[in-house]
């Protein structure tokens, strides 16, 4: 027998099937989907069995030297659905499988076998392998068992065995330090002014058992610098210890039981039901405002897919995977939930995996990758904030998730539920048309009203003699808040979180000397570093430029806002949340926590406060700058910021007071912020219609967009010129060819960008001419100068 393999090496010389003949051993045991070891050139390297075939065309065959999964990793789903999102995305195949596994699989794991029953109930040849252990190494198995391995797949098909994973590298085990007070050392040698050690002191003793430093912390509010000096002076031991690896670990989910539906939820729910109960694969644009109850929609929905035994996908995009969105699935189905997320470690990103693998879970709540789950019995797919951009991957494979939950739909002929309050124009344009099924609410819950919404011009307030960031509305509401005892929310509408240095006196900004792109600030070791090369420098004392001492790091913003905060409001309790302060893990939900306890008044943050919230007690939204967003050159900047600003007006008055928001804006008059104060989705989505479709933009056109990029800037030009010529003379006339132009950023890593912008409205030889374009300047990107990236669905015009 033959296996047809893709091998690991993402190069376009590879991306076709190898065979390898199949060693007799073996033949029983290798299937489509299981990853191999397989001889390549000098090498022993990875690959996917793609088919197992009878005969081969090449005449002289390697074998496979090993197998490392007993049972397929990839489903022949999720098989086929790679060759579609390599074809489709244009991506080599490696690529595609490789993203749809848990890093961990892409390094070295162990497998290892472990006994269910009594040694004795196995067939014969099995017994003495495990006669004295109840695990068995895969390797060791193979290893014993030759030709007869066959028969461990019949063990575990009869349930005596079952598989393990054990990541080889990720022996290094998870370590937490501990502490417990020195029962030898005398506690009186520490000075009674120093107050803080003696908190922590009489912290640790009160409690009988040792207890974490991390918890120790937290709960005396105290810095490391405070302990360190504890334990240097032996009056508290500290020690590593190990850890088992749990996201969630320690957090408990107060059960809670569906809620009666609202009538508006009841009409929408219907028809969802109905879909899952008939086996149906249809999508729907769940429609609903801020507060519409559309997450008590999607837990009853994965209520009806579990009562048919069947397996639920909930995407959330990473930003708002907060602790409270996650805790809502947990608190509902406990068990049932797996969780993946970016802030997961590989080890536990894999342990969560296995769940989905083994079964042993039905729901899976993630970011973008967890469309990927792999499940075999799919009910249902539910894609909340569908009109998030961190659906689509910026990387290789470029894909879009809402195209790759709709395709694991027809496979499995199960739902998708698309939910927002602010669609994206190509989603709410295909409802329109009937290719999506939509359904709407709305209303809050319980008719709660939507919160007010007023703009405040911030050119009147500069000329009636007020400089600061705040409006003096702005200023009272905050203050009312303070004297009700209720809280606000503080938006800064920013897309990059990063912190770059400017000069004050003569604006000199620091830029990377490989990418034409500006230098970010880094507290930690007080440097400069570019975020696309990795390439530092020392923070400079004195301008490069007019040697001026004024030069400084601008903070996210954030911190600004907040020290003027303090000054003008000093008696209010500010939390910010920003890139600086949720660096460390947990301390996301620590903030959260904090807030929604009341120990703050203030919420002051970027992008990462806008959704998601769900606090009773917050009554005021207040957005410092709206129209920041507006000014990116991208024909999407109108949309971005009506979403930005619904969604961020949203956590107002969701729950029995009534809320409020206040917008300063320098552009009050543009329909993307004068449509929030109606909360006007629909005439926003007929005006940004009319603009896109006089600029031929999508969702009128597809785009795609071609990157070329070269250490040579001539030869950048002129190969980017040529791309453009054969895409012009190849593709439909009414497909209009967009360039080329220099890149926005128009050099990365010393190499030169250009890029061609491809808009289209039909356009079957796109893929093939592309292709084409790949295979004509193969010699080039070969030898690593050239390269060519394509994006069948850009967001960013990088
Ligand atoms: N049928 C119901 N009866 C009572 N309360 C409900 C009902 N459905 C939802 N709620 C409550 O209403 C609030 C808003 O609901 P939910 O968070 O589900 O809205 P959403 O549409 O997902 O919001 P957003 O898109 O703004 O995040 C929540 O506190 C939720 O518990
Ligand atoms: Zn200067
Ligand atoms: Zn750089």
């Amino acid at each position: 027998m033959i296996a047809r393999t893709i091998v690991d090496v993402p190069a376009a010389q590879t991306d076709r099937l190898f065979d390898y003949l199949i060693p007799a051993h073996l033949e029983q045991i290798i299937q489509p989907g299981m990853r191999i070891i397989v001889p390549f050139g000098p090498r022993q390297i990875q690959g996917f069995v793609i088919e197992v075939t009878a005969t081969s065309d090449v005449p002289k065959l390697k074998s496979v030297q090993e197998v490392l999964d007993p049972v397929p990793v990839l489903t022949s789903e999720l098989l086929q659905l790679g060759r579609w999102l390599a074809h489709t995305t244009i991506c080599f195949q490696i690529s595609a499988f490789q993203v749809m596994l848990p890093a961990a699989l892409k390094t070295s794991v162990m497998k290892e076998l472990h006994l269910l029953v009594a040694h004795r109930e196995l067939e014969m040849p099995l017994q003495p392998l495990f006669q004295q252990n109840k695990k068995v190494l895969w390797k060791d198995a193979v290893d014993h068992l030759g030709s007869q391995l066959g028969l461990v797949r019949k063990a575990l098909d009869a349930g005596q065995l079952v598989v393990h994973y054990v990541v080889k590298e990720k022996a290094k085990k998870k370590m937490e330090k501990w502490v417990k007070v020195n029962k030898e050392a005398d506690l009186t040698s520490i000075k009674s002014s120093a107050h803080k050690q003696l908190e922590i002191i009489h912290f640790i003793e009160q409690k009988a058992e040792p207890i974490r430093s991390q918890e120790v912390l937290t709960a005396t509010q105290s810095t490391r610098a405070v302990l360190k000096s504890l334990i240097e002076k032996k009056l508290v031991l500290e020690w590593d210890q190990e850890t088992y690896r749990d996201p969630l670990q320690g957090v408990r989910y107060k059960p809670s039981p569906p809620l009666p539906f609202t009538d508006e939820q009841q009409q929408a729910f219907i028809p969802l039901k109905k879909a899952i109960v008939d086996k149906r694969s249809e999508t729907f644009l769940l429609h609903g405002v801020t507060g519409s109850g559309k997450t008590e929609i999607y837990l009853q929905a994965i209520d009806e897919v579990m009562k048919q035994g069947k397996e639920a996908i909930m995407l959330v995009p990473e930003i708002s995977l907060t602790p409270q969105i996650v805790s809502r699935f947990k608190s509902r189905f406990g068990e049932e939930v797996a969780v993946m997320h970016s802030g997961l470690s590989v080890g536990e990103k894999y342990d969560e995996w296995r769940r989905i693998h083994r079964s042993e879970v039905k729901v899976v709540v993630g970011a973008r990758s967890a469309v990927f789950a792999p499940f075999s019995n799919l009910g249902l797919i539910i894609m909340d904030e569908e009109h998030e951009t961190s659906y689509k991957q910026e990387d290789m494979p470029r894909y879009h998730t809402k195209e790759v939950a709709i395709k694991r739909s027809v496979h499995h002929q199960c739902p998708v539920i698309l939910g927002s309050a602010t669609p994206s124009l190509e989603t709410f344009a295909r409802a329109q048309k009937g290719v999506y099924t939509l359904l709407s609410l709305k209303h809050r819950v319980n008719n709660r009203p939507m919160p007010t919404v007023d703009i405040v011009d911030m050119r009147e307030e500069l000329r009636a003699g007020n400089r600061s960031m705040f409006s003096v509305s702005l200023m009272e509401a905050l203050k009312r808040r303070l004297e009700l005892g209720e809280q606000s929310v503080l938006f800064l509408n920013r897309r990059g979180y990063s912190t770059f240095v400017m000069c004050r006196d003569c604006g000199y900004v620091p830029q990377c000397e490989h990418c034409d792109i500006s230098l970010t600030y880094h507290r930690s070791n007080h440097s400069l570093k570019c975020h696309y090369c990795g390439h530092e420098e020392t923070m400079p004392v004195e301008c490069p430029e007019c040697t001026s001492e004024h030069i400084r790091f601008f903070g996210s913003g954030t911190q600004k806002v907040e020290e003027e905060l303090t000054r003008v409001l000093p008696e209010a309790r500010v939390i910010r949340m920003d890139v600086d302060t949720t660096r460390t893990k947990g301390s996301h939900q620590r903030l959260l926590d904090a807030f929604g306890n009341g120990d703050a008044d203030i919420l002051l943050g970027t992008q990462m406060i806008a959704k998601g919230l769900d606090f009773p007690n917050i009554t005021l939204v207040g957005v410092l700058a709206a129209d920041t967003m507006l000014h990116i050159p991208d024909f999407r900047s109108a949309e971005r910021t009506f979403q930005v600003l619904e969604q961020v007006s949203g956590r107002a008055g969701r729950h029995q007071r009534p809320g409020e928001v206040l917008l300063q804006s320098y552009t009050p008059e543009h329909y993307s912020i004068e449509l929030v104060k109606s909360h006007d989705y629909d005439t926003f989505y007929q005006m940004e219609m009319r603009q896109r479709k006089a600029a031929e933009y999508p969702p009128y056109r597809y785009m795609a967009l071609v990157t070329i990029s070269d250490p040579d800037l001539p030869n950048v030009i002129q190969k980017a010129q040529k791309i453009s010529d054969y895409l012009k003379s190849t593709l439909g006339s009414e497909t209009v060819i967009l360039g080329p132009v220099v890149s926005p950023i128009a050099r990365i890593k010393d190499r030169y960008r250009y890029q061609c912008m491809i808009k289209y409205k039909n356009e079957p030889r796109l893929t093939e001419a592309l292709q084409q374009i790949l295979q004509h300047y193969l010699r080039d990107t070969t030898q690593g100068k050239l390269q060519i990236s394509l994006d069948m669905h850009p967001y960013f015009f990088m």
